[in-house]
């Protein structure tokens, strides 16, 4: 849909960076300030060995008879503490930042959920659903990995270095110097190589979404791949598979290509300051301006500086990964939504169960569907919807239930717009019998009460069983327990069909719309579907869709489409009269009833058909 439809909330300017990934902790933002802090002072505290050998140097250089042992036995001692202090400071750190991290994504990926419900259809049909997948499972995955362990590994990382390099300076700022010297060239070197990686890193995710998805579709499409596609190659061409992972190689190659030698060659320049150390520190010694025991100590700093400076170089890296996954959070967060008159001024409440299209006009993006609509379904009443495909049918029916908002004029229901009803009171209001039935991978019962816990088993039982769905269900392996496959694989067309009949009953709503309900059913299936039909719809506002005119010869109204507009409106044999397409229609489906599969059907019959 466009997105003229819906108004945008006047949205904050987004943060960005470490500030955006930060924000994002909420109310937790104190514990994991606290796991950063915690993290830091254990990284501190693995220098403890480095002074545990510096002082047991001091001794053994400089020993005192009797006291030596006991200062080396209680050096020991404190160094243990040390230890056994560290271990406990990283835990704590661990925990919390665990603690934090799942926490922080559970409420992410619930406000997710969330945002998805309120967005338009139209902004999630134009999107790929594998793409919205991957921001909900990489992306978010990536954040978790993010504050759970790289932020609390880069405050200690940093820690390290830092710490030490004061050290340094404090003790002997000649071996300080020479200690450090290597870091601005392997900071420099790392900017010039890793200057192109970002671009490519966009380019490999992008390729791996594209993969991802055509991956998806190889496995949801593998019905038709059977039937049309046989052979290895000819099948994962269908999805363009072939192209996608040469491309996928292609920038996997070139990401290795660039990260390779700038990584090998940042470890060995930062590696690379022993070369000083050892001549500069050796020629000081025997020069006598620099103790032995000093010698080492600065000797194990300048060793212990390069991992986390390696170990920050890598986190900086994977920050604009992260930074990017976030972007696509944060996009998803701020998709404009379907405003929701819930607390607002002007809300509405239905004053009935009447409907009302009203000068109704709808535009999927710059292509208008409908034009102009006005009329009215009393409440109680059946109305039909009828017109050939493409007419615009389902559309109307989806207006009604706001998948989209109309662009001009209006649809009512009980004399109030529904964009100033509230959407929870709109959604409660109208049951949606779709075309398509989708079934989620879960037991029949919750299938069918959805989640709404307030429904007892006895009710699901009686709604399936007014749905003509119960003889069914019972012969299933473990009746309503059974765990249906995707998307209900092992249901027919028909018996989803009466599970969506039965949904609709258990919500009870007094205004029902009906898509194509009998759409796949053989004679036996129709008979009981409209048995089925004939209790959900009784006293309820009914508005259907049908193309089996033969379904809908009592309704109270039909209402004729044809390209988007409505040529006709009144009760069969009225139209029959006066309706040259609803003639034409009706003609067409009698004709068909006597048709054979290889009778070729005239130009009259393919025109009407179209
Ligand atoms: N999500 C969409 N985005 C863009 N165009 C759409 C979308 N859904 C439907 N259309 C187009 O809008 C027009 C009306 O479609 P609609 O499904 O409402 O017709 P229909 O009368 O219900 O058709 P049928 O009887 O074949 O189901 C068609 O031209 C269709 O291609």
């Amino acid at each position: 849909m466009s997105d003229q439809s819906t108004t945008r909330a006047p949205m904050p300017a987004r943060k960005r960076g470490l500030g955006a990934l930060l924000a994002l902790a909420g109310e937790r933002k104190t514990s994991l300030i606290w796991a950063t802090v915690l993290s830091a002072m254990s990284s501190l505290l693995s220098l403890a060995p480095l002074l545990v050998i510096y002082l047991v140097l001091l001794h053994l250089a400089h020993p005192q008879q009797e006291k030596t042992l006991t200062e080396l036995w209680s050096i020991l001692g404190w160094g243990a503490l040390a230890m056994g202090l560290r271990w406990l400071l990283q835990v704590s750190g661990g925990v919390l930042a665990h603690l934090a991290a799942f926490n922080i994504l559970f409420d992410l990926r619930l406000a997710v959920a969330d945002k998805l419900r309120r967005v338009p259809m139209g902004w999630i049909t134009a999107r790929n659903a594998e793409s919205i997948n991957k921001v909900l499972r990489d992306d978010v995955d990536r954040l978790e990995l993010f504050i759970a362990h790289h932020l609390n590994d880069s405050a200690a990382a940093l820690t390290l270095p830092v710490v030490s390099a004061i050290a340094l300076f404090y003790l002997d700022w000649r071996m300080a110097l020479v200690t450090l010297v290597t870091v601005p060239l392997a900071i420099v070197v790392q900017l010039l190589l890793w200057k192109k990686v970002p671009e490519v890193m966009r380019e490999y995710n992008e390729v791996n979404a594209i993969l991802a998805s055509q991956v998806v579709q190889y496995v949801q499409g593998i019905a038709v791949i059977k039937t049309y596609r046989q052979g290895a190659a000819s099948a994962a061409s269908a999805v363009r598979l072939p192209q996608v992972v040469a491309a996928y190689f292609d920038v996997i190659v070139r990401m290795v290509k660039l990260t390779v030698p700038a990584w090998s060659a940042f470890t060995v320049v930062i590696g690379a300051n022993m070369l000083c150390i050892l001549p500069f520190g050796g020629y000081w010694y025997l020069q006598g301006s620099l103790s032995l025991e000093l010698f080492v100590l600065c000797l194990l700093l300048g060793l212990g500086i390069t991992r986390p400076l390696f170990q920050l170089a890598f986190f900086g890296s994977l920050m604009r990964l992260i930074q990017d996954g976030y972007g696509r959070v944060q996009d998803l967060m701020e998709a404009p939504e379907l405003p929701d008159a819930a607390n607002a001024a002007n809300m509405q409440t239905p004053a009935d169960n009447s409907v009302e299209f009203d000068g109704t006009s709808f535009a999927y993006g710059e292509i208008t569907v409908l034009q102009d609509i006005s009329f009215k379904i009393p409440a109680g009443s059946l109305t039909a919807i009828v017109g050939p495909s493409g007419a615009g049918k389902s559309t109307l029916a989806q207006l009604l239930v706001r998948f989209w908002d109309v662009q001009q004029g209006a649809v009512r229901i009980g004399g109030a717009d529904v964009r100033e009803i509230p959407l929870a009171d709109m959604h409660s209001q109208v049951a949606y019998v779709m075309q398509d039935v989708f079934l989620f991978h879960d037991t029949v019962l919750e299938n069918i009460r959805l989640g709404r816990e307030d429904i007892s088993e006895e009710q699901v039982v009686a709604a399936a069983t007014a749905a003509q769905a119960h003889d069914f269900i019972n012969c299933l392996p473990q009746g309503y327990q059974t765990v249906l496959g995707e998307r209900g694989a092992r249901l027919s067309g028909g018996e989803k069909q009466r599970l969506s009949i039965a949904r609709a009953l258990v919500k009870n709503s007094p205004v029902i719309v009906l898509d194509e309900a009998t759409a796949f059913s053989d004679p036996v299936n129709e008979a009981r579907l409209l048995q089925a039909l004939g209790v959900l719809t009784r006293d309820k506002t009914v508005m259907v869709i049908a193309h089996r005119l033969s379904t809908i010869i009592d309704a109270d109204q039909i209402v004729v489409l044809d390209t988007g507009r409505v040529i006709a409106c009144g009760k069969h044999a009225q139209l029959l009269q006066d309706c040259t397409l609803y003639r034409h229609l009706w003609q067409l489906q009698s004709d068909s009833a006597t048709w054979k599969i290889r009778s070729t059907p005239t130009d009259e019959h393919v025109k009407g058909a179209a």
